[in-house]
């Protein structure tokens, strides 16, 4: 869907991507990940030919980035651009028809995404008279009304309560079933392991990592068990013990070297071992140790 060659861009002389290859394939949901200032805005700004790029690549469906490409995809910016004094019809109605859509086949989807989130109500109301997530709402039928086969949602998630951000993750998880192809650009971690089949992280302009989940974890795992033992035939070392509940105690140890069956053997001359497993640092764990490894490498 979206391939990337050796992408370079300066502002001045800070650098915002330096030889930055991507490949997002159909039908995934993608998360590009990095700190503040990684590049991640320039990179969906370039795709979305808001800026160009100094040097290097981007194909749209094998094709060379081109104008026509733009109605291939949906943007949802982190800055968010509605008209406050229209009305919320009004202002879908408005994108639809910049995006393409036939007047009478935009008052279909809008209806259709009104209902479906359910906003008939506010079909009426001026955009500033709704609250942020309201709003935010508004935006992402706008972004998602002419059926894109691209989607660029940058923070799609910011300004929503725990419910909404439900709602708007199980939309997204529809279109993909749908076929869209997702570039999701969040600071949110937890998103990223409900959503995203691959990821790419970039830091200080550089990609420094990309993979699906599963690989990505391989990358960085501490090996490190959680255990627990109860029914004990001899003292535990008292510094392991982190919890003690009705004779069942639970703690981490690290393999350090040793082959994990050899950690359950010893474990096992201590008592019945109930749990032993391997601990699988989360997407956040992994994020804060890239970054850092980076910039202390
Ligand atoms: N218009 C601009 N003029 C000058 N420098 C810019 C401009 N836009 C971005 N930069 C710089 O380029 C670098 C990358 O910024 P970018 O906005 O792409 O990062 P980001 O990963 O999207 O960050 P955030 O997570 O904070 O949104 C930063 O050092 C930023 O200061």
């Amino acid at each position: 869907m979206l391939k990337i060659e050796k992408l370079n861009k300066s502002y001045g002389a800070n650098k915002a991507l330096s030889d930055v290859d991507l490949t997002v394939s159909e039908g995934l949901v993608f998360g590009l990940l990095g700190p503040n200032g990684a590049g991640k805005t320039t990179l969906i700004r370039i795709i979305n030919q808001i800026i160009d790029g100094d040097s290097g690549k981007v194909y749209i469906g094998g094709e060379l980035l081109a104008p026509k490409h733009i109605e291939l995809i949906g943007y949802l910016p982190e800055e968010r651009g509605l008209y406050k004094k229209m009305k919320v019809w009004d202002q879908m109605l408005y994108f639809a028809r910049l995006k393409g859509l036939s007047s009478s086949d935009a008052r279909i989807k809008i209806k259709y995404w009104l209902e479906k989130l359910e906003m008939e109500t506010w079909r009426d109301k001026k955009i500033e008279d709704l609250s942020k997530g309201m709003a935010q709402k508004v935006q992402f039928i706008s972004t998602v009304i002419h059926n894109p086969p691209l989607l660029i949602l940058d923070e799609p998630f910011s300004g929503f309560d725990p419910v909404n951000a439900e709602i708007i993750k199980d939309e997204i998880l529809e279109l993909k079933a749908k076929g869209t192809t997702v570039i999701l650009s969040t600071h949110r971690m937890e998103s990223v392991e409900l959503l995203c089949d691959q990821v790419a992280m970039i830091n200080r302009s550089k990609k420094i990592l990309d993979g699906t989940i599963k690989q990505v974890k391989s990358i960085y795992r501490p090996e490190v068990y959680s255990i627990t033992l109860d029914q004990l035939t001899r003292d535990l070392p008292t510094e392991w013990i982190l919890k003690e509940d009705e004779g069942s105690y639970s703690f981490t140890l690290p393999l350090s070297g040793k082959h994990p069956n050899e950690l359950l053997n010893e474990l096992m001359q201590y008592g019945q071992v109930n749990r032993f497993q391997e601990l699988i640092p989360s997407m956040e764990e992994i994020f804060i140790h890239q970054v850092k490894s980076t910039e202390n490498g």
